[in-house]
C-alpha cells in the first residue's frame, strides 16, 4: 500500500476508498455569499456567540452521522419530480439545497390525514397546493409532518412556475438532497 493511501486509511478508517472530496464545491463568490448570509442571520453578532442550530428539530441534529446519502438531481426546463412523500427507507430530517435556478415546490397534504391540518376555525382542510419559492443558493428542510403527512412536486411545465404573480425565467436547476438511510435491524 503506498503511504498517501496508508494515511488516509489511519485518518478515515477502512473507509478511505469511499472518500469523496470535490475541491471548489463552493466559488470564492458561493463561499462569501454565504458567510454574508450567516452575518444577516445575524447569529454571530456578539464574540461570545460560537454557535448555532438550524431550525431541524435538536434529536435529529444530534444523530450521528447527520445524513449518509447525496443525491444530486438535474432539471432542464420543464422538467420537474411528481408528487411524493419520499421513500420510508430514509429518516425523518430531509435537506434540499437548491442551485443554478429558481423553482416552486408545491406541497400538498397526503390524503386521508388532510383533517390534522385543520386549525381552530377551519372547516376544510386545503385543497390548494402550497406553493414554496426556491431560489438559488436556499436550503428547504423537511421534518415530522413536512416529511411524512406532506407530499412535494415540482412542475415546471409553463404556468406553474409563478411566484408573486411572475413566470419565473427557467434554466437549468440542480439539487442537493440529503437524506439518512433508516438502519436496517
Ligand atoms: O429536486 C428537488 O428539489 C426535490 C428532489 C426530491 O424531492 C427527491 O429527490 O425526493
Ligand atoms: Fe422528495
Amino acid at each position: 500500500m503506498d503511504a498517501r493511501k496508508e494515511i488516509l486509511r489511519r485518518v478515515f478508517g477502512d473507509s478511505s476508498d469511499r472518500l469523496w472530496l470535490c475541491r471548489d464545491f463552493l466559488s470564492p463568490q458561493n463561499q462569501s455569499s454565504l458567510l454574508t448570509t450567516i452575518q444577516n442571520e445575524g447569529w454571530f453578532t456578539e464574540d461570545s456567540h460560537n454557535q448555532a442550530m438550524s431550525p431541524f428539530p435538536s434529536d435529529l441534529l444530534s444523530r450521528e452521522p447527520l445524513f449518509d446519502q447525496l443525491i444530486l438531481n438535474s432539471y432542464q426546463p420543464g422538467e420537474g419530480i411528481c408528487a411524493h412523500v419520499d421513500l420510508m427507507r430514509f429518516e425523518d430530517g430531509i435537506a434540499i439545497l437548491s442551485l443554478e435556478s429558481s423553482c416552486v415546490m408545491h406541497f400538498s397534504p397526503v390524503e386521508g390525514t388532510s383533517r390534522d391540518f385543520l386549525v381552530d376555525g377551519d372547516k376544510d382542510p386545503p385543497t390548494t397546493k402550497i406553493p414554496v419559492h426556491l431560489t438559488p443558493g436556499s436550503l428547504i428542510l423537511m421534518s415530522g409532518e413536512a416529511r411524512y403527512l406532506w407530499k412535494h412536486e415540482i412542475n415546471r411545465t409553463p404556468g406553474f412556475q409563478k411566484w408573486e404573480g411572475k413566470e419565473l425565467h427557467q434554466k437549468r436547476r440542480i439539487s442537493i438532497t440529503l437524506r439518512k438511510l433508516c438502519q436496517v435491524e
